[in-house]
């Protein structure tokens, strides 16, 4: 679909100073749609990453140019790029929903990369209706691109596996959801977006010739390790299943550490990189509750964060399900899925000890770490201050007796009989080392729920600048940040009441 562009606008295309070189496109027609993105009327800065700038090379003075605003925005042409929406199918909340695709994402191309900068395919969420858009509108309100701006900055500064979002641009042009919003676009950043669900479109309709293709695109890109696999020496493709699990098991290990709820974990949600991707009715805990759902439209808590390492596997199942015509040997198949299962225990374990600041593994850490999370959910603790507080415990800086800790139970001799057998076994550890490490991975700062509700507010004003400071502090959440305690402190009562649903 060529959108038309405003004929009173300079239609000359923007040099964005980045080469690109569109890998994607070249795949060909059956994978992609060639489109431009639809322009939105007088559009405006929201906020801009410099990290994800640096990452990709683009010139932080050109960011700040109309050509920036413009280009990002979908309004002019980029020289070199070539935009496209692409096609996918996908499980949603467990059931084949066919055919689905880039509805609203429109890719603008694929950087070269050079000078130290990675090769990104650079993404307009928002950008405007596509072949795939069924019955959207292939736009995005400023309410939920801050969401998905802000958050992917937020799990890149925690250490976990996302696309990025170099910026994010609004305009007054209305969107009708339940309400009539505005429209925005994030320019997201990957190596690619490829996810699970182009793998099923194309098994699914017996299109194997291009499933060869797709899957060998992704090999020789970003997984060439696959062609001398010890274990599938015979089969490139039971090595990729292999590998993607291994990244899976990795993203989501890391989810559950922060006390991460994606929301919407259908197959056309995962990135055959193991990035976490769609940020939409997502949720950082507050209190710790493992069978919370923050989707509000997933009445039967398909993705309930204690559900999401199973939900995780079941991916994984279909996405091995539609590579079984090139592996060819299902024995192979479930082979390279095991790798999940064994994995993601140990990766969680792994992310337990260091929460906990434990020196070595020991035979009875699972018991304990199960203990801990069963104190935590009896109480409802604030998942992110109990871990915080812990660290400045363990490093004997602040709280020498434990005393803010206690404070966050009400049954006082449970903790007090925890804290005892946790200083048994903490007792070989350097205090000071693990209480420093332990706060380099139990964040101060995370994007929670009220937070953003906050700053999303003050934005429909006009006022970028809680979305500003969010950015500083979630870009770097290990941090002290001193004189922003408010940002750290527990959600407010009304906090309980925010419902994020699918609409976005
Ligand atoms: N407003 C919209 N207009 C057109 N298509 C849409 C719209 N909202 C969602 N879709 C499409 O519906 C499908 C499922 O939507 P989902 O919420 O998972 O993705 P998304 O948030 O649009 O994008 P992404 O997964 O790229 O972050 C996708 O094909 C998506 O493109
Ligand atoms: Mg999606």
């Amino acid at each position: 679909m060529q959108s038309v562009l405003d004929p009173t606008a300079d239609t000359l295309s923007i040099d964005t100073g980045l080469t690109w070189r569109n890998r994607f496109a070249a795949l060909g027609p059956a994978f992609s749609t060639l489109l431009s993105p639809t322009p939105l009327a007088a559009p405006y800065w929201v906020a801009q990453s410099a990290d994800a700038a640096a990452l990709l090379g683009v010139d932080a003075g050109w960011m700040a140019s109309d050509a920036a605003l413009q280009a990002f925005t979908g309004n002019r042409i980029v020289a070199g790029a070539a935009p496209l929406a692409s096609v996918y199918s996908g499980h949603q909340f467990g059931v084949w929903a066919g055919q689905l695709g880039d509805g609203r994402a429109i890719l603008l191309g694929e950087t070269a990369g050079a000078d130290g900068h990675p090769p990104l395919e650079v993404q307009l969420k928002g950008a405007g209706r596509t072949p795939y858009s069924r019955m959207g509108d292939g736009r995005a309100v400023l309410r939920s691109s801050i969401r998905e701006f802000l958050c992917s900055e937020a799990m890149h500064g925690l250490g976990v596996a996302t696309t990025r979002a170099l910026c994010i641009t609004g305009s007054d042009a209305p969107v009708r959801r339940e309400e009539i919003e505005t429209a925005s676009v994030v320019t997201r950043l990957a190596p690619s977006f490829i996810r699970f669900g182009h793998f099923e479109h194309f098994s699914s309709r017996e299109q194997f010739g291009e499933l060869r293709q797709l899957a060998d695109f992704v090999i020789d890109s970003f997984y060439p390790e696959c062609r001398r696999s010890k274990a599938f020496p015979d089969s490139p493709y039971a090595a990729l299943l292999q590998a993607v699990s291994e990244r899976t098991a990795q993203m989501v290990a890391r989810w559950q550490a922060v006390g991460f709820c994606h929301g919407v974990m259908n197959t056309d949600n995962m990135s055959i990189l193991g990035l976490t991707i769609d940020y939409g009715p997502f949720q950082f805990l507050d209190g710790f509750d493992p069978g919370h759902i923050c989707n509000h439209s997933d009445t039967q808590g398909r993705y309930a964060f204690n559900r999401q390492p199973n939900v995780a596997y079941w991916n994984l199942f279909c996405l091995g399900q539609s590579l079984l015509p090139l592996i060819d040997d299902q024995a192979q198949a479930l082979a390279a899925l095991e790798t999940y299962k064994t994995l993601f225990p140990e990766l969680l374990m792994r992310e337990m000890r260091a929460k906990l600041g434990l020196p070595d593994a020991q035979s009875e850490d699972a018991a304990f770490v199960e203990a801990t999370l069963q104190l935590l959910a009896a109480a409802r603790v604030d998942h992110t201050i109990f871990w915080r507080r812990l660290g400045h415990w363990v490093a004997g800086t602040l709280d020498q007796d434990a005393d803010a800790v206690r404070d966050l139970f009400l049954d006082r001799a449970a903790f007090d009989a925890w804290l005892l057998r946790y200083s048994e076994r903490l007792a070989p550890a350097d205090r000071a080392l693990a209480g420093d490490s332990m706060r380099k991975t139990n964040p101060k700062f995370v994007l929670r729920n009220h937070l953003g509700e906050e700053a999303i507010r003050q934005a429909k004003l006009k006022d970028f600048s809680g979305v500003h400071t969010l950015l500083k502090l979630l870009r770097a959440p290990f941090d002290e940040h001193p004189g922003y305690e408010t940002y750290a402190g527990f959600p407010p009562d009304w906090a309980s009441s925010i419902e994020i649903s699918c609409s976005s």
